[in-house]
């Protein structure tokens, strides 16, 4: 039992707590009655059910009768309509923040909350905290400040008298926040507890961003002089050697990734030209900050790319007909199929078949009788060419002379062809049969309804966008009226497109069938070394392909398996990510975390719970606690985090702050909320800026990142429920802190997340309900 840290109320508190009280009691009957009105007014089932009825009616009535059964339709209609805006979304805690203003000469309490409701009689104004303009007081005024707001192009001028924000637990007031902490109702009645409800943040002073550790122009062997030894020891490797570098979040292996790019340029110059040099990261948002760390060790000449944009640009070149468009990211379950390792399955099926189409032109075409098919398909080679000029070989020796020339041309013909793969990669991805292959070995991952979607878009990629098919009508009659394609947001947008991870696809058939990495048209990069970050994200043909282009240069993985968060990218294990890479490398384990301090370590192994390694990493250094905090709703977490964080940048305006949500959805919604009092960037293309301030973003974009402190607001049981991939996904957020983490859960918390250990400091609805009361 948590021992309280708090004093009594005083007399004034006992006052404000009972005007809150009333208060509470006013909205909660409002919206309880807001709730009898609408039930009166109908549930949705029998107004359809109603509404239905009444359409038949009025396909059976006469001429005459059928406005009066339409004014019934309208009226049945409406009610519908009260419904669906139908307020109180939780009964027993309708609003999340009150304000007392002073405004025209009358004194208003305006409660924040979800839903709108207003109720003259009680007295009762609850406006929604995302968009109602007298919302905007709430959030950037303090009290005692005048204000001006915009309402409907009036202007609209008061004072700030009071401000609080409030929780409810199981219907009845349970605190009020007030300066420097909050009044808490426990079973012996309300006391203050200094720094709750909205807990204090911190920013420690002096904790470098990963981007100001080295400076510009300082030489290779100072840099190494902030590495430890371990790490220092793996700069030292001989520059062909290739190198695995794991370790949990924070211990510095995209540092040492990054630092021996630049020991191994210097220590073999003649070599290893930084221009020859890749590095390659899953995301933008690490590409930048990669960018910005090779700056730093002088090695600006690297080329860094996310894996999308070094394929992209690739595939693009070697095959010229590819369409200049693509298709907006392919819904999960198609990504999902074109990065299954199982796919393999159906390319051997694809090129099985287009050997036997071959070999029988052949026959028909130089009257084999059969005989040029069974010496192909004797073969075993797994490159097509390879299978034809070998068998060619054998039949070309046993053939007379006029017929060897013909059969000499044809081969040449159809070895000249086999660099064609569009139409191969139209076949694997829009043939159910040779899909099914793939899905038989597979395990149940590649379910009937899946490879259905990935056929269905197949077919709808191949389709002609409507400019195509228009093409007769007149261009600007195809624009539509806000200045987009005729295409764009329907199913149609997906016409004509490619999909990017087809472009690997494309790669390996390519090498399949011709044992080449390059065309007519243009060859694969080749690279004297290559650096792979987060390794874990990769899908095994990605990695076949990035191998390819490394042909003989060395390499440097790092990675985490505990941080793989992409459930499209099958990680099987790191021998075979360094097998499909064709390297061979015994993995360097890093054991320190330096970026977490030691209360983060031990919640970011505890999160990981079984999937956790046997051994919790070592922290550098001690650090301030993980906070938690229960709140009722996604609202009321919205509202608690804006109002910590405007503390904190009134306080510590240089730290850098990432809400990261667990989807682009939460992330928009929460970021919603914080700029109505500070201002905050919504990241989700990875252009995080490394600099002081607040960005909210969601956890696929912060691969690899780091930032001062880190609020995860959605944690509840539906965000983050006891799956190993939703462990590793917070385990991921947590992990981007260099200070200090805050959780979050908005309604049903999360069963990830051990809300009381030691350590920790959990805010008041928590702690309530944790703890007992005193006797
Ligand atoms: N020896 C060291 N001494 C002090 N700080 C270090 C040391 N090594 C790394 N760091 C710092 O630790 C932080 C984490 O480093 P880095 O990003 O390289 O870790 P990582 O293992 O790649 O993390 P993740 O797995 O989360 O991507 C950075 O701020 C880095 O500057």
């Amino acid at each position: 039992m948590l021992a309280p840290r708090g004093r009594p109320v005083t007399a004034g508190e006992s006052a404000l707590i009972a005007e809150q009280e009333r208060l509470a009691v006013a909205a909660r009957d409002a919206a309880r009655a807001a709730q009898r009105r609408l039930e009166g007014a109908g549930c949705g089932k029998s107004v359809r059910a109603a509404l239905a009825s009444l359409r038949d009616d009025y396909e059976a009535a006469g001429e005459e009768d059928r406005p009066g059964v339409l004014a019934q339709m309208h009226e049945v209609a409406a009610r519908e309509d009260i419904r669906r805006e139908a307020p109180p979304g939780d009964l027993d805690a309708p609003y999340f923040a009150h304000m007392r203003v002073r405004t025209g000469g009358r004194v208003r309490d305006v409660l924040l909350g979800t839903r709108p409701l207003l109720d003259a009689g009680r007295g009762v104004t609850v406006v929604d905290h995302r968009r109602a303009p007298i919302a905007e007081v709430f959030f950037t005024c303090a009290p005692g400040d005048e204000y001006e707001i915009e309402v409907d192009g009036r202007s609209v001028e008061g004072v700030l008298e009071r401000r609080h924000i409030v929780t409810f637990a199981r219907g009845a007031l349970a605190a009020v926040s007030v300066p420097g902490g909050a009044l808490e109702r426990s079973d012996d009645g309300w006391r203050f507890e200094p720094g709750a409800l909205v807990p204090t943040l911190t920013r420690a002073s002096g904790q470098p961003l990963a981007a100001e550790l080295p400076s510009r122009g300082e030489g290779g062997p100072r840099l190494a002089s902030l590495l430890d030894a371990a790490q220092t020891a793996l700069l030292r490797r001989a520059p062909d050697e290739p190198l695995l570098v794991l370790g949990a979040a924070g211990c510095g292996k995209t540092t040492v990734a990054l630092h021996r790019v630049a020991a191994i340029c210097r220590a073999a110059p003649d070599r290893f030209d930084p221009a020859r040099v890749l590095v390659v990261v899953p995301e933008p948002g690490l590409l930048h900050l990669a960018r910005r760390m090779l700056a730093d060790l002088s090695m600006e000449q690297v080329l860094v790319q996310t894996f999308d944009d070094w394929i992209r640009g690739e595939a693009r070149r070697l095959f010229p007909w590819l369409p200049p468009r693509e298709a907006e990211e392919a819904p999960f379950g198609i990504r999902r199929v074109k990065r299954h390792p199982a796919l393999t399955v159906a390319i051997d099926a694809l090129i099985e078949e287009s050997t036997r189409e071959i070999a029988s032109r052949l026959d028909r075409l130089l009257a084999g009788h059969g005989r040029i098919r069974a010496a192909i398909e004797a073969r075993t080679e797994t490159i097509l060419d390879e299978r034809l000029r070998l068998a060619g070989e054998v039949l070309l020796a046993e053939a007379a002379p006029k017929r060897k020339r013909l059969l000499e041309g044809a081969l040449r013909e159809e070895r000249r062809k086999l660099e064609r793969v569009r139409g191969d990669l139209r076949r694997l991805v829009g043939d159910r049969a040779l899909l099914d292959q793939a899905a038989r070995v597979a395990g149940g991952d590649l379910p009937p309804l899946v490879l259905q979607q990935l056929t269905d878009h197949t077919r709808r990629q191949l389709d002609d966008p409507s400019e195509v098919r228009y093409a007769h009508v007149d261009a600007d009659r195809l624009i539509t009226l806000d200045g987009r394609s005729l295409d764009d947001g329907t199913p149609d947008a997906t016409a004509g497109t490619v999909d990017v991870e087809d472009y690997a696809i494309l790669l390996e058939l390519l090498y399949r069938k011709t044992g080449r990495t390059s065309t007519r048209a243009g060859a694969l990069s080749r690279y004297a070394h290559l650096v792979l970050d987060e390794a874990q994200e990769f899908a095994p043909i990605e990695l076949r392909a990035l191998g390819r282009a490394l042909a003989g240069g060395s390499a440097t993985v790092a990675g985490d398996a505990a941080q793989r968060i992409d459930r499209t990218s099958h990680f099987a294990s790191w021998d075979a990510v360094v097998g499909e890479l064709g390297v061979e490398v015994a993995p360097a384990h890093l054991e320190t975390s330096y970026r977490c301090p030691r209360p983060l370590v031990e919640m970011a192994h505890l999160v990981l719970g079984p999937d956790a390694p046997p051994s919790m990493p070592r922290a550098a250094r001690e650090g301030p606690p993980v906070l938690l905090s229960m709140l009722p709703d996604e609202g009321h977490a919205a509202v608690v985090i804006t109002e910590a964080l405007r503390d904190l940048a009134a306080r510590e305006p240089r730290a850098s702050v990432a809400v990261i949500a667990h989807d682009a959805a939460t992330a928009r919604a929460v970021h919603e909320v914080i700029i109505r009092a500070l201002p905050a960037r919504l990241v989700l293309d990875g252009s995080f800026t490394f600099a002081p301030g607040v960005e909210v973003t969601e956890i696929t974009q912060v691969k690899g990142l780091e930032f001062d402190l880190v609020i995860v607001p959605d944690a509840d049981a539906a965000s983050y429920p006891d799956t190993p991939a939703h462990r590793r996904m917070l385990h991921v957020a947590l992990t981007r802190a260099s200070h200090q983490a805050w959780i979050v859960a908005p309604g049903a918390p999360s069963p990830l997340v051990p809300w009381a250990p030691p350590g920790t400091s959990p805010t008041p609805p928590q702690r309530m309900k944790a703890a007992p009361a005193e006797p």
